[in-house]
């Protein structure tokens, strides 16, 4: 076995198979090597579907904070959006791991599971990206600033992404309980562990910027 859903002939031929459909015999599973049991859906997209099919079971019973209690699902989904449509990010393990950022930190799932489901590369993005539930808030916060600059570069981008994603969406509502004074603290927050993501998309960080800027915070 090569890449997770990617069987790799004794030939070096590669033939992809689906995640959802390994249990179909081979005869079913390929119209040919190279085309995808989905149809025509190529191996990448239908990795990626996997994953936003994944973080929407794992997130369906939760809410984001905001007045209208939007999905949670919508979160992740605009975080690897961010990434595809916006940094023009294409690597298949980096939007899978911003679909699925959450899902260890704010379900049940495990880092063992991410594995099992989407292989070594996407898990290890995952787990760069989770914070400790266990400590205290403050602790939480401090640590995410300390590790910034050490993440892989993946990790970062996926970083950038949340936070983006999150400073635009503190702009467009406040958080219920939320006062003023909390979402300049967060956006306070935010620009110092980006200032530990520098150097890794320049389209994200101009964007960031921007918000910060508005926001009346040094860049
Ligand atoms: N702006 C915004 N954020 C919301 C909303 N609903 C949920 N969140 C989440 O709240 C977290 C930020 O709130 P905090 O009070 O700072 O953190 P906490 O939830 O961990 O206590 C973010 O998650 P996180 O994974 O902890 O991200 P981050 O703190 O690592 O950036 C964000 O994704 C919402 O409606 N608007």
């Amino acid at each position: 076995m090569g890449r997770k859903g990617v069987e790799v002939a004794s030939s070096s031929k590669v033939i992809p198979h689906c995640p959802a459909h390994s249990n179909q015999t081979e005869k079913h599973r390929h119209k040919s090597s190279f085309t995808f049991c989905c149809g025509n859906m190529s191996l990448e997209a239908a990795l990626i579907v996997e994953a936003a099919n994944f973080a929407a079971e794992k997130h369906k019973q939760q809410r984001r904070k905001d007045p209208e209690k939007t999905p949670y699902i919508n979160h992740p989904l605009g975080v690897a959006r961010i990434l595809s449509h916006e940094a023009e990010i294409t690597d298949t393990a980096v939007l899978q791991a911003a679909l699925l950022h959450d899902t260890v930190e704010d379900t049940n799932t495990t880092f063992a599971e991410i594995e099992l489901h989407f292989g070594q590369d996407v898990r290890n993005i995952v787990e760069e990206v989770t914070d400790d539930k266990t400590l205290p808030k403050m602790e939480r916060k401090k640590q995410q600033i300390a590790h910034a600059p050490h993440c892989s570069h993946k990790a970062k981008l996926v970083k950038l992404a949340d936070k983006l994603y999150n400073l635009r969406d503190l702009k467009r509502c406040t958080p219920e309980g939320w006062s003023e004074e909390r979402v300049q603290e967060y956006f306070q927050w935010a620009s110092e562990v980006v200032r530990g993501l520098r150097g890794t998309n320049s389209i994200l960080e101009a964007k960031l910027d921007h918000l910060f800027i508005d926001q009346g915070i040094a860049v």
